[in-house]
């Protein structure tokens, strides 16, 4: 473990607001950012945007929020512009008309095997963060996160080069399984800016009904990645 890529200030992205209890728990236990899924009807945690504009207006200030989405539109990009997200998280494809109209920050998302395109998006300033996530978003698997070990250290060596790549260095947030059990482990071996998760605080019963999410379990989790 290399102690000088550890970050101090780990920050913590719950995904998957579906109603407004998912709000009460996050403003009262403040993660720093949160994501909502849109335009995936796959997902179990899919909303309108009707419906994300309704829960926007309740966050607390303190808190950014995160579009997520799986190969946008650019009608779609529009629409959470228009609803007032923070940043969009982009899953699957980002075609040169989304870059181009896309006027918020960028969170590309990886998942373990297109990490070889990584460098295309190394020079566009509107590439906030890189998401790497495993192979299937949201599904509370995780992966081999050895396989970052080289970018996390290239990201520290362009930091300590000269102002135009300080300028474009990316958040990383790392997703895909992270729980009360490996959280730990995965600050201090990644060393993410963000960590980033989902399926760990969701109530789900026994038939696999879900519940949404569960506040017990957000408060565990925001103390153990701010402590
Ligand atoms: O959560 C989903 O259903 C989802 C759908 C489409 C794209 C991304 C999605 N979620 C992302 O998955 C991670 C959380 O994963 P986990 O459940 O903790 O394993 C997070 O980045 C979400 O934004």
């Amino acid at each position: 473990m290399d102690k000088e890529l550890i970050n101090s200030h780990t920050k913590i992205k719950i995904c998957g607001m579906t109603c407004e209890a998912d709000i009460k728990a996050v403003n009262t236990y403040l993660p720093d950012y949160i994501g909502f899924v849109l335009f995936f009807p796959k997902s179990n945690r899919n909303i309108s945007i009707e419906q994300a504009e309704h829960l926007l207006e309740k966050v607390d200030k303190k808190i950014r929020t995160v579009a997520v989405v799986v190969s946008p539109t650019t009608e779609q990009i529009r629409q959470i512009e228009k609803a007032g997200f923070d940043y969009i998280q982009i899953h699957g494809t980002v075609t040169e008309d989304v870059y181009k109209q896309c006027k918020l920050p960028i969170l590309r998302a990886f998942n373990v095997s297109d990490l070889d395109k990584l460098n295309e998006y190394e020079a566009k300033d509107k590439i906030k963060g890189y998401v790497f996530d495993s192979k299937t978003p949201g599904s509370g698997k995780t992966f081999d996160w050895s396989l970052l070990d080289n970018i996390r250290q290239r990201q520290k060596t362009d930091a300590s080069k000269d102002v135009s790549h300080k300028k474009n260095k990316k958040m990383i947030f790392l997703a895909g399984g992270i729980d009360e059990t490996n959280v730990k482990r995965a600050i201090s071996q990644v060393a993410p800016d963000v960590i980033d998760l989902s399926s760990a605080v969701e109530k789900t019963s026994e038939d696999g009904t879900f519940h949404g999410k569960d506040p017990e379990k957000i408060r565990t989790i925001v103390t153990m990645v701010h402590d």
